[in-house]
């Protein structure tokens, strides 16, 4: 390596020999260059000097503050010196990548390269090393902390950003000093926030399962991912045909460590194959080895062959015809072995919507309507910060003691009744009611007893009734940020959402010890709700696999989907449509849940409701005393004559409800038919009311 080649030309010559010595001599393979200018790279290119004695690499200063251009000679050099480098096949080696040089700073603490990687999520030294070698010039590292961890982790960036980092180098010396660069407004003008989909930006990807006709000329066709386009939920590839827009169920990403594999054991393979020495040996070892004969094997086979033409191999030829020929029917013979891995689509991203500018905020209102519209179902991840469900939890902590095992319905829709079976659900939940928008004699929203005139507070009287909204300032202020976005947002958006008239009260649910939700649709009987929101709100180490308690939804025609309750994730999806479950979860889950109300829907069930039971609602104490003997009737513990001996005791109201979830006619039914009830009668009851209302 010559290291600062000296100023003049004659002395540059004289050196340049003694290193052309040491090639002749067999002590070195190549040569290469550092510091040099384009006048001296074109004098050491000459086409008169053998080719092998240009130099084969050359060195040089390569931040994005400084591309090459620490030596340049003339205005023009550095074009030139970069064009001499691409069309005379040199190899440019980056150093430097750190340094602040002559500018202000280094390009680590350069803001705006730092903003660029937090968006990809890698480091600033990552991003620079990348953006170097995807700007064609190798990358040379030194030991140093910051430059071993360089290559740590695997960035795609996007032609766009490559740019733009390259096209800080016009920006030196002047715009980068601290006190220039608020008046330039760069970090405004520059900065974009992350996309979804950003890491899978440049990944390489094939087209599968297309149905249309022109479609499936695109099965089987691959190539790199170039964006996410929201509105449509489809990733832009580029293909040969073009680029086209593409969803992801129909896409498959490629590993292409495995594909470099695949045509490197072809290689080995071929060689095992021409190594048998005589045609029929080679046919034989390749009918041994049926599945080691792949596209790249074709590939490779087919390369020798055009070789072995080129240079007049004749045997090779003949040897190399026959094999393609059996490569290419042991291929046709194959099935194709589809590959269905979809690409997963990625979650939206919120934290930028409440930092950033209300452009932010409305990209993101706008990406969740169209997917609530094209899917039945959204989630948007850190829509409330570590920090805000960090409060929050503590702020509910007080009331650990207060949560009771939740209830499903079961029976007939009027008059069936809110019964615990653990065997389909088994999380503990705390209701909060307020903050409603329609008056309470609306009736449009249901929740668990008497509702407090205004403010937040939990619902059951004998809980803790005196506490008012003040009592959970951050519950509210998560509940607001959701209330607005649905009212304020999607119903304006999302032709479903048009009549939105109100929520349910809010359900604080807690799920451990294995707890669970079985399969479920949340309105199966039109009862009114059209959209069920749901914040997570666990915090400390990200959800594991292995911590079980993910959301599993069931979307129409789709296979499973299964969502972790990552800290402040919002799910929102049809409480009408989609049926969903919660796996039992090993690690304490919690979660934010209520339901949003169609006016049409719900005003005609709360007049449904109002007619059956003859326009007079149950009296609390009534419904409960059902219940609760619904409840003693398939708790296992109950006996058939304790059953008939507390039924004797229910008022009439109370045992109308029993007769309507039992199955009676009326009260006097029931008690008959809870009369003649034998063991094994009660053991199928228990079996089959724990299905109801469930799919
Ligand atoms: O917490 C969840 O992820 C879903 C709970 C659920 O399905 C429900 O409460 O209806
Ligand atoms: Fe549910």
């Amino acid at each position: 390596m010559l290291h600062r080649p000296p100023n003049s030309d004659d002395l540059l010559e004289e050196v340049w020999a003694v290193l052309e010595a040491e090639v002749h001599a067999g002590r070195t393979r190549c040569l290469g260059a550092s510091n040099i200018t384009a006048a001296q790279l074109e004098a050491l290119t000459r086409p008169s000097r053998k080719q092998e004695l240009w130099p084969a690499l050359v060195q040089l200063k390569c931040s994005p503050f400084h591309q090459g251009g620490y030596f340049v000679d003339s205005p023009s050099g550095l074009t030139s010196l970069w064009h001499q480098l691409r069309t005379k096949r040199v190899v440019p080696v980056g150093i430097s990548l750190f340094n602040p040089l002559h500018s202000c700073v280094s390009p680590l603490e350069e803001p705006l390269i730092s903003a660029w990687a937090e968006d990809l999520g890698c480091s600033s030294a990552e991003l620079l090393a990348h953006w170097c070698r995807s700007a064609g010039v190798c990358p040379l590292l030194r030991c140093a902390p910051h430059h071993a961890v360089t290559f740590r982790r695997e960035v795609h960036l996007r032609p766009p950003l490559v740019a733009a980092l390259s096209s800080l180098a016009c920006l030196t010396e002047t715009s980068f000093c601290p006190a220039l660069r608020d008046d330039l407004a760069l970090r405004k003008s520059c900065k974009r926030t992350a996309q979804r989909g950003d890491s899978l930006y440049g990944r390489l990807a094939e087209v599968h399962s297309l149905k249309s006709q022109e479609g499936q000329l695109l099965n089987g066709q691959r190539g790199r991912i170039l964006s996410f386009e929201e509105e449509t939920g489809r990733w832009q590839v580029d293909l040969l045909a073009g680029s086209r827009k593409i969803r992801g169920a129909n896409l498959a990403l490629i590993d292409e460590g495995a594909a470099a594999a695949t045509a490197e054991s072809a290689g080995a393979f071929l060689k095992e194959l021409l190594s048998t020495g005589g045609s029929d040996a080679m046919l034989q070892l390749l009918a041994g080895r049926r599945s080691d004969v792949t596209w790249a094997l074709l590939e490779t086979v087919s390369a020798n062959l055009e070789n072995a033409q080129a240079c007049g191999h004749q045997r090779k030829q003949q040897v190399l015809q026959r094999l393609l020929a059996e490569v290419k029917k042991v291929l046709a013979s194959q099935q194709p072995t589809p590959q269905t891995v979809p690409l997963p689509m990625p979650p939206l991203d919120a934290s930028a919507a409440w930092q950033g500018p209300a452009a932010a905020s409305r990209r993101l209102l706008h990406a969740v309507s169209c997917l609530l519209e094209a899917q039945g179902y959204a989630i948007c991840d850190n829509f409330a910060s570590p920090e805000d469900v960090r409060l929050l939890a503590a702020e509910l902590a007080a009331y650990d003691q207060d949560f009771e095992t939740a209830k499903i319905w079961v029976g007939k829709q009027a008059s069936g009744a809110q019964l615990s079976v653990p065997t389909v659900r088994s999380d503990r939940i705390f209701w909060v009611c307020g903050e409603h928008r329609t008056p309470a004699r609306e009736m449009l929203w249901d929740s668990a007893g008497k509702q407090p005139t205004a403010g937040l507070a939990p619902c059951r009287p004998e809980v803790v009734m005196e506490k008012t909204t003040h009592g959970f300032p951050r519950l509210r202020a998560t509940m607001n940020r959701v209330d607005d976005f649905v009212l304020h947002g999607l119903a304006k958006h999302v032709s479903r959402l048009s009549g939105l008239a109100e929520r349910s009260d809010a359900m604080v649910s807690i799920y451990d010890g294995g707890a669970r939700f079985q399969k479920h649709v949340d309105n199966p009987n039109k009862d009114g709700r059209v959209l069920t929101s749901i914040v997570y709100l666990n915090s400390g180490e990200p959800w594991g696999a292995d911590d079980g308690g993910q959301l599993r939804m069931f979307p129409e025609g789709e296979p499973p989907l299964e969502f972790a309750p990552e800290t402040g994730r919002l799910v929102l999806f049809w409480a009408d449509r989609l049926p969903h479950e919660v796996l039992p979860a090993k690690r304490r889950r919690m979660a934010l849940t209520y339901w949003w109300f169609d006016r049409t829907e719900r005003e005609a069930k709360v007049q449904e409701l109002a007619d059956e039971v003859g326009n007079q609602r149950l009296k609390v104490s009534e419904e409960s005393l059902a219940q609760d003997f619904i409840a003693f009737m398939l708790s296992d513990k109950s006996s058939p004559a304790e059953i008939v001996q507390k039924a004797h005791t229910l008022p009439a109201k109370a045992l109308s409800t029993v007769a309507t979830v039992v199955g009676a006619a009326d009260g006097q039914e029931a008690l008959e038919g809870i009369g003649r009830l034998t063991e094994s009668d009660l053991s199928r009851l228990r079996g089959s009311m724990g299905k109801m209302g469930l799919q």
